[in-house]
């Protein structure tokens, strides 16, 4: 496995209208698109675009949101997950599997349209980690993302 960029930092939220503008006129971010519902992630998400990542802003969507347990702990919300990108998700599977990391559900395709899936913080040295598949971009001659080489 080769670890890639950090696609995004996960930014719980009680109120992702207030965390959008607090991203744009506090922070001066851009923020390009509408707020969007995930149902079968259980967050309502939006991206906030930085030069180098995205911050992904998380508010629970439905009475099973996996952030709702987070949010009763920091009513005010706070930094969730990093996401890391790789190139081949099933190696990547596999390998914290071998390493005995406990892997939350199922591969499942993320924000990005790319297959997800999420590492155990008690796991990861305290972190809730999301690992993604890089998502389609121009590769260079030799058919490689330019990290991947
Ligand atoms: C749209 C997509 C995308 O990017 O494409 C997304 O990101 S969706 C992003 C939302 N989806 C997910 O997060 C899916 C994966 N997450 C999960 O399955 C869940 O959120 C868990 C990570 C298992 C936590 O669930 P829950 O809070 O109900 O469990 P719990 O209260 O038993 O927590 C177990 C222990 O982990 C700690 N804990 C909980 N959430 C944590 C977090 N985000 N970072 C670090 N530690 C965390 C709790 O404080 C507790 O520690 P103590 O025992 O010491 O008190
Ligand atoms: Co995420």
């Amino acid at each position: 496995m080769k670890l890639g960029p950090l696609n995004h930092v996960g930014v719980a939220t009680p109120s992702i209208d207030e965390a959008v503008t607090f991203w744009r006129e506090t922070m001066c971010a851009s923020v390009i698109h509408e707020p969007f519902d995930m149902p079968e992630q259980g967050v309502r998400v939006c991206f906030v675009d930085t030069p180098n990542s995205q911050i992904e802003l998380l508010e629970p969507l439905g009475a099973d949101s996996p952030i709702a347990g987070f949010l009763e702990k920091n009513p005010q919300g706070g930094q969730h997950h990093l996401c890391f990108e790789v190139p081949d998700i099933e190696a990547a599977r596999s390998r914290f599997e071998e390493l005995g990391k406990r892997i939350l559900g199922p591969t499942r395709i993320g924000a990005h349209g790319t297959p997800i899936f999420f590492l155990h913080p008690k796991d990861m040295g305290g972190i809730l980690t999301e690992i993604m598949e890089t998502p389609e971009k121009p590769a260079d001659e030799t058919g490689k993302f330019a990290w991947a080489q």
